[in-house]
């Protein structure tokens, strides 16, 4: 059975649910950081009530424990900027004081439940049929009529919220997580020749991407920047350095060498290399040919240098559809953030491009690129759906 949308929903009147993620970074105060995840829902939160829903949001924030694990009020002020309405805040989320500011709501009126995640039930993954057996939905599941997950950044979680309702409420997918599957689900159906651009520091995560992309016809070409491109150097027998290589070995990534070895074998015409890259030296960017390194004992591999750059803009130029993953080096410090800025910025030249990844959507704010046709919530969700991988809550809506 198809996923039912909020097309299929008629709202009016209607108790409806919304799981959304707004999961944010937050400044030392408490305050947002970013509000990129908040203004992500406003579609779908503004079209339930503007037809006429009532409105309880359901939401986590951090992880028990973290330093970013924190309550919901100030999510629900800026959700209140953001839809030009108030969206009221109840520091409870199914206890007889949360199922009574659901009761309370008007036509047209929203109220932000607390973080789920402050019930010990929420940070497990269950079976959807026993998700729907927790205090959580219990409880909540009968003051509404209609449950919308719109969590797409956190649907590879099994956790109640995000599969028990819809074992128990009639159930949508919001406009987030319906443009999410759209893109990610299908890439195969988006223009050719599909080029990978995969980076940053999770080597393992990017590796599974460009092996899938590559065995399954998915990308005709992949290019590695960030860490990524420094295991494949190396794997290619190229001495990135003592620095680079300790960082390789620090992580426990000596297997993933072993596995761009194994695809530069299999696909290595489809894999390309940087030719530069860029060192700290002194406290300038000093960019070295692959063929000069290693570099000294003191300098890691910190971005892709300049011909990289070109060489990389000249092919995405050429290409149907771009995906990136990870940026293409330590984007945080100026220094090194020529290579994502560069190579992002070109990407952007080819006919279709996407973005997935957390750290690779924050790099695209941090630089004010535009011009991408979808740039992805979710980091590791969005990574599932580019290995071929399923997500629990989306099977949980398939029912
Ligand atoms: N050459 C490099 N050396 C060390 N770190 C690097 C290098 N290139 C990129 N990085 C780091 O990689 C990090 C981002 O990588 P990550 O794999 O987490 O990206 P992402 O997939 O977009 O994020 P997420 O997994 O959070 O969704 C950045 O913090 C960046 O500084
Ligand atoms: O930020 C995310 O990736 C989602 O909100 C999921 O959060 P989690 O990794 O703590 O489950």
């Amino acid at each position: 059975m198809a996923i039912r949308t909020l097309d299929d929903l008629d709202a009016m009147d209607t108790a409806v649910g919304v799981r959304v993620d707004i999961n944010s970074p937050l400044a030392d105060d408490g305050t947002l950081a970013d509000d990129a995840r908040l203004r992500a829902h406003v579609d779908t939160l503004a079209e339930l009530l503007d037809g006429g829903a009532r409105v309880a949001i359901l939401a986590h924030q951090g992880r028990p424990g973290g330093d970013e694990f924190a309550r919901l009020e100030p999510h629900a002020d800026r959700l209140g900027e953001l839809l030009d309405r108030e969206v009221a805040y109840c520091d409870a989320t199914f206890s007889a004081d949360a199922r009574d500011a659901v009761a309370d709501l008007d036509a047209g009126e929203a109220v932000l439940l607390e973080n789920t995640r402050f019930y010990s039930e929420e940070y497990m993954e269950f079976e959807p049929s026993r998700a729907a057996e927790t205090f959580l939905v219990s409880r909540l599941a009968p003051a509404l009529d209609a449950y919308v997950n719109d969590a797409f950044a956190a649907a590879h979680r099994s956790q109640p919220s995000l599969v028990g309702f819809p074992e128990v409420l009639p159930s949508y997918a919001g406009r987030v997580m319906e443009a999410e599957l759209d893109v990610l689900g299908s890439i195969e159906e988006t223009p050719t020749p599909r080029t990978y651009v995969v980076g940053g520091a999770k080597v393992p995560d990017s590796v599974t991407v460009a092996e899938h992309a590559l065995e399954h016809g998915l990308a005709e070409t992949v290019l590695v920047t960030g860490v990524v491109a420094n295991v494949f150097l190396a794997a290619s027998g190229v001495d990135v350095g003592r620095e680079s290589t300790e960082f390789i070995h620090d992580r426990g990534y000596e297997s993933e060498i072993e596995r761009a070895n194994a695809l530069l074998d299999e696909h290595g015409d489809r894999i390309r290399l940087p030719v530069d890259v860029a060192v700290e030296r002194d406290g300038e960017r000093v960019e070295l040919a692959v063929s000069e390194l290693p570099p000294r004992d003191d300098e890691a591999v910190m971005d892709v240098g300049s011909d990289t750059i070109a060489a990389y803009g000249d092919l995405l130029a050429e290409t149907g559809t771009a995906v990136l993953n990870g940026p293409a080096g330590v984007f945080e410090d100026d220094l090194f953030a020529d290579g994502t800025r560069g190579v992002f910025d070109a990407a952007t030249g080819a006919e279709y491009t996407i973005v997935g990844g957390g750290d690779t959507a924050a790099a695209i704010r941090r630089f004010g690129l535009s011009g991408f046709d979808h740039v992805s919530t979710g980091g590791g969700a969005a990574l599932r759906l580019l290995t071929g991988e399923s997500l629990a809550a989306v099977e949980a809506l398939d029912r």
